[in-house]
């Protein structure tokens, strides 16, 4: 059996369309502009390529951008500072402080610093509370992302056996509240789990958020299971010339596409729809702000 290619860049560039739509109703009917602030603290290239593409997304879509752009020894109450006038400006209805930050600075007081109701990456730990005691949250993009992919593929998810690999609080522990949510039989793995290829080969859906490259392998895959890769790593690739990388994700991809019944590619599945998850999340903050019904498409 070979899987299907679960395409999450056709995915997304669908989702963002239909936050254009959203977007263009909004200004038209209430006259109100949604916008997203972007907060950089220093030169990542990584992260400088991942902010300009937010950026030009947002604008895409219709959406106001607010890029910051921080110097690498910003003090932390600095930053503090410029989230407090984020939280004040009726302008701004997302706030994301792009991670990781530098070292002075404690992310954790700063994640908490952002109003709850501007938190559109969904860190902050009231979010996380409300997520977890199935309440209106807004939720963490990427989980979101994989979820819509997952609901798209499958439909009801009820009763299926789900396992998420990695328990960040920004992919692992939020993923598994919305399988829950959805009736899953939800485990969730990580490195001190025993017999992990075991407890992997029971999933139907199998999702991989570790951050090591290519650590799950084929013959942990049920076969006809659905595999979501959260994983982008890069890796050298020296097949392609001096000092060249590759994106790999945190499943082996070849092996398991040959079991599963469907799989995310890295790059162009979970990555692309982080980016228009938070377009929507920052649609359903705007209109929460301003008591309009919210677009049931963008949401979980
Ligand atoms: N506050 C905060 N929120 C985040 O959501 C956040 C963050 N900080 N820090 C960095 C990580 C990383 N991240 C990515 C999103 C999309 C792609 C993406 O679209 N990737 C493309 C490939 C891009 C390429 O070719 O390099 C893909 O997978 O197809 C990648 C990485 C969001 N992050």
């Amino acid at each position: 059996m070979t899987a299907e290619i679960i395409d999450g860049k056709a995915f997304a560039a669908g989702l963002r369309a239909q936050v254009g739509e959203e977007v263009a109703a909004l200004k038209a009917r209430h006259g109100l502009k949604p916008g997203l602030a972007v907060v950089l603290v220093g030169e990542d290239p990584a992260s400088q390529v991942y902010v300009r593409n937010k950026a030009r997304q947002t604008v895409e879509v219709g959406m106001a951008s607010f890029e910051h752009r921080l110097d690498v020894a910003t003090p932390q109450a600095e930053l503090l500072a410029l989230v407090e006038r984020l939280n004040r400006d009726p302008e701004v209805h997302g706030i994301l402080v792009q991670l990781p930050l530098p070292d002075q600075i404690d992310t954790a007081k700063v994640l908490d610093a952002i109003d709850p109701a501007k938190d559109v990456d969904g860190f902050h730990v009231i979010n996380a509370g409300l997520l977890a005691t199935g309440q209106k949250a807004m939720v963490p993009c990427t989980p979101l992302g994989c979820y819509m992919l997952l609901k798209e593929r499958i439909g009801d998810l009820s009763g299926l056996e789900a396992v998420v690999v990695g328990r960040s609080n920004i992919v692992g522990k939020p993923m598994a509240q919305l399988l829950l949510q959805a009736n899953c039989t939800v485990t969730v793995a990580h490195s001190r789990t025993r017999d992990l290829p075991g407890v992997c080969r029971r999933a139907d859906i199998l999702v991989a958020a570790v951050g090591r490259p290519e650590m799950v392998r084929g013959d942990w895959v049920k076969p006809g299971a659905t595999v979501i890769d959260v994983g982008i790593n890069r890796i050298p690739a020296p097949e392609r010339g001096e000092g060249k990388h590759r994106l790999v994700g945190d499943v082996a991809f070849e092996e398991a596409r040959e079991v599963a019944g469907a799989i995310t590619p890295v790059p162009g599945g979970v990555g692309p729809m982080t980016i228009a998850c938070l377009l929507a999340n920052t649609v359903t903050a705007a209109c929460r702000a301003h008591g309009v019904d919210e677009p049931k498409a963008l949401a979980a």
